[in-house]
């Protein structure tokens, strides 16, 4: 479970990117961030993943408080990364390896997990993502579809619990989006947490039971059932989201 308590947060040149924002995520469900550019939803996701630290507030995950100090712990890092995953927005900047297969394997070898088992999860996660034949390919030189499944699998082989995506449908042709819609489904029918920022509502139809929606002013302004949000036209209006 995330909780977020008054977090407030401002960028080291000054920009302030969210102002006393609360909310709690429960494991399992699945939350839409909502809100114009520039209304924080990017830095919020920054701040669950744990690679920026609040200004102040508090960040607790299944109870713990996420700081400088609990982080400084590698072993607790590893594990609260471990279930943590993000899927950036740009792929480009999370994939490194000059293989997909060592892509999706990397963050399993730095766990440390035997190199037959590692090998079988990696299959199976090419499978799940529909991208077996791209095993042996150099990420860089993928399409930006591809680059996103290779993301998402490096992503779905370390078997988090909770799921952090930046924007998804970014660039997608129509059969990744409706691929990568059912895949996201799937992920929160098995019981994993779906936070996901979104601009593109027409390819996100039944994933998320919860909208939580961001003003300019980066605080966030309602927290209410997604469907409901999506029906008051004149709210979305308002906050220059629709
Ligand atoms: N690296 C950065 N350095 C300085 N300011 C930043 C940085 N990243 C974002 N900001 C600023 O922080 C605020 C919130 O940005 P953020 O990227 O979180 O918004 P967003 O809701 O994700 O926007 P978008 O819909 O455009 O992706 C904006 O005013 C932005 O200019």
């Amino acid at each position: 479970m995330i909780e977020l308590k008054n977090i407030s947060y401002a960028y080291p040149n000054q920009s302030q990117a969210l102002s006393d924002v609360s909310l709690r995520v429960e494991q399992g469900e699945a939350i839409a961030l909502i809100g114009a550019n520039g209304s924080g939803k990017s830095t919020l996701m920054k701040l669950i993943n744990g690679l920026i630290l609040a200004d102040s507030g508090e960040y607790l995950f299944h109870g713990t408080a996420i700081n400088a100090k609990k982080l400084k712990d590698k072993k607790f890092a590893r594990q609260f990364h471990k279930k943590v995953g993000f899927i950036f927005q740009n792929p480009d900047t999370q994939l490194f390896c000059s293989s997909v297969h060592d892509e999706i394997a990397f963050g399993l070898n730095q766990m440390g997990m035997a190199e037959s088992e590692v090998r079988q999860r990696v299959e199976d996660t090419m499978e799940l993502l529909q991208i077996s034949e791209l095993s042996d390919r150099e990420p860089y030189h993928l399409s930006g579809g591809e680059k996103k499944r290779v993301a998402i699998a490096a992503a779905v082989a370390l078997n988090p619990d909770v799921y952090v995506f930046d924007e998804p449908m970014n660039n997608l042709d129509p059969k990744t989006k409706r691929f990568l819609r059912q895949f996201m489904i799937r992920l929160n029918q098995s019981g994993k947490t779906i936070i996901c920022s979104t601009h593109d509502f027409a390819y996100v139809d039944g994933i998320f039971q919860q909208a939580a929606v961001f003003s300019a002013s980066h605080r966030l302004i309602r927290v209410d059932d997604y469907e409901k949000v999506m029906r008051d036209k004149d709210f979305l209006v308002e906050q220059n989201i629709i």
